[in-house]
C-alpha cells in the first residue's frame, strides 16, 4: 500500500484543516518519505530554531462580559503553561481579548475596547507577567480615555515585573476584503519604538504592517532583536504570504520575527457584505493560525496548526542578529541617504517619477 493511501483522511477533511491535515508540515510529513522530507524542510524552513494563537470561546451573540471571560480562561491556561516551560518573551494574537468583529463595520463591538494602561486584559497580562518573571506582548483594542475616548489598535508592552513599559499602536491600517478596520481607528501616532526588557530589545509590527517593508526598516533601525507581527488574517486572503513575509523581514533587517496569527473561524449575529457584490454572510472566513518564528539567518520554526490553539516555544540567540549583520553587512551596505532623499522628493506635491523613456517608442498623447 503507498503513503497516499495509507494517509488519505477518510472523512470530509476538518474545518479549517489543510486538505485534512492541521497544518502544512503534518501534510508533507505524511506523503514525502523520511529521507527526502529531510531535504524538503531544509530548503522550506532552514534549520530549525512563546506565541499563543487561541480561537474565541464563546459565540458572538453571548453577552460581551461572558465572551470576554470565556477568552480570558483558555488565554489564562495557555500562559501559565508558557511560564511553567519557562518562557521570557510572549506574545498574543492581535486583538485577542475580543472576536475580530471589525467586518461588520457595527460599533457595538467597540464595547471591548479598554484603556492600554487599566483595562481588564491589561490587568490579567500584568498579574500573569509577574507571576511568571515573564515579558508579555499584549495586543488589544484600546480606548483612550484622555484623548476624547480615541480608538486604537495597540499593542502594550507589560515587563517581567508586572508593569506596563509601555505602547505601540498599529501604523498601518487595512482597506481590504472585509478588514474594514478604519470604520473603528485611525494610523497610529507612536512611530517604531522598540522597547528594551531584561531579556531583549523587541518591537512590535501590528499585522497589516507586515506588507510595508519601511516599517520592518524602522524597528530595525532602532535595534529591535525581536519583532513580533500580531495578527488576524484569513486563508482567502493571505495564506500564501504569510510564510514568506516574516522570513524575509527577518532576513532583510537581521532580527528574528515572530508572526502570531488568529485561528479559527468567527460568526457575527448581523450578516455583512464584502462590497463585491456576493450576497451578505455572517463569517469572516478561516483565520489560518501557522504562527512561526523566522530567524535573520533565513531558518524558520514550523507552524502551529492552522485550526487549533496553541503555544509555540522557540530559543532565540539573540547573539545570531550581530553574526548575520556582520556577515551580509546589509545594515552597512543600506543607503539610507539616497533613501531618505528620494522619499523627501516623493512627497512633495510636484514629484516627478524618474523615468527614461526609450526614445524610439512612439510618442504618447
Ligand atoms: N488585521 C489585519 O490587519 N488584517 C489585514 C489582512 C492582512 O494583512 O492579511
Amino acid at each position: 500500500m503507498g503513503s497516499e493511501a495509507l494517509h488519505e483522511p477518510k472523512q470530509r477533511p476538518a474545518e479549517g484543516s489543510l486538505a485534512g491535515f492541521e497544518s502544512l508540515e503534518k501534510l508533507l510529513k505524511a506523503y514525502v518519505p523520511a529521507d527526502k522530507l529531510r531535504e524538503v524542510t531544509r530548503v522550506l524552513h532552514g534549520f530549525n530554531q512563546g506565541l499563543i494563537q487561541n480561537s474565541i470561546k464563546a459565540p458572538t451573540t453571548a453577552p460581551y462580559h461572558d465572551q470576554q471571560q470565556a477568552i480570558f480562561k483558555r488565554v489564562r491556561k495557555l500562559i501559565n503553561a508558557a511560564g511553567e516551560a519557562g518562557v521570557k518573551i510572549l506574545c498574543l494574537q492581535e486583538a485577542w481579548p475580543m472576536p475580530f468583529a471589525f467586518c461588520t463595520r457595527e460599533k457595538q463591538w467597540l464595547e471591548f475596547a479598554e484603556p492600554a494602561d487599566s483595562g481588564p486584559s491589561v490587568r490579567l497580562c500584568m498579574e500573569l507577567a509577574k507571576r511568571h518573571n515573564m515579558v508579555i506582548v499584549s495586543s488589544i483594542l484600546e480606548r483612550d480615555e484622555q484623548h476624547g475616548d480615541t480608538i486604537w489598535n495597540t499593542a502594550v508592552v507589560i515587563g517581567n515585573n508586572g508593569n506596563v513599559i509601555g505602547k505601540h499602536r498599529k501604523n498601518h491600517i487595512p482597506r481590504v476584503g472585509d478588514f474594514n478596520e478604519s470604520t473603528y481607528y485611525l494610523e497610529g501616532n507612536t512611530g517604531h519604538p522598540v522597547f528594551e526588557t531584561v531579556y531583549g530589545k523587541i518591537a512590535i509590527n501590528i499585522c497589516y504592517g507586515r506588507h510595508h517593508p519601511l516599517n520592518w526598516m524602522a524597528f530595525g533601525l532602532n535595534g529591535a532583536e525581536i519583532v513580533f507581527n500580531p495578527s488576524a488574517t484569513v486563508g482567502e486572503l493571505s495564506e500564501p504570504m504569510w510564510s514568506i513575509e516574516a522570513r524575509n523581514a527577518a532576513i532583510a533587517n537581521n532580527y528574528y520575527v515572530a508572526g502570531i496569527n488568529r485561528v479559527g473561524t468567527e460568526h457575527f449575529p448581523n450578516q455583512f457584505t464584502s462590497g463585491d457584490g456576493a450576497p451578505a454572510h455572517s463569517a469572516f472566513g478561516h483565520f489560518y493560525g501557522s504562527s512561526y518564528v523566522a530567524a535573520p539567518d533565513a531558518s524558520r520554526t514550523p507552524s502551529l496548526a492552522r485550526n487549533k490553539d496553541g503555544l509555540l516555544i522557540a530559543d532565540l540567540d539573540l547573539n545570531l542578529n550581530r553574526q548575520v549583520k556582520d556577515k551580509w553587512c546589509f545594515q552597512m551596505t543600506g543607503r539610507h541617504n539616497l533613501y531618505a532623499k528620494f522619499l523627501n522628493d516623493y512627497i512633495q506635491l510636484d514629484f516627478q517619477p524618474q523615468i527614461i523613456r526609450d526614445p524610439s517608442l512612439q510618442s504618447r498623447q
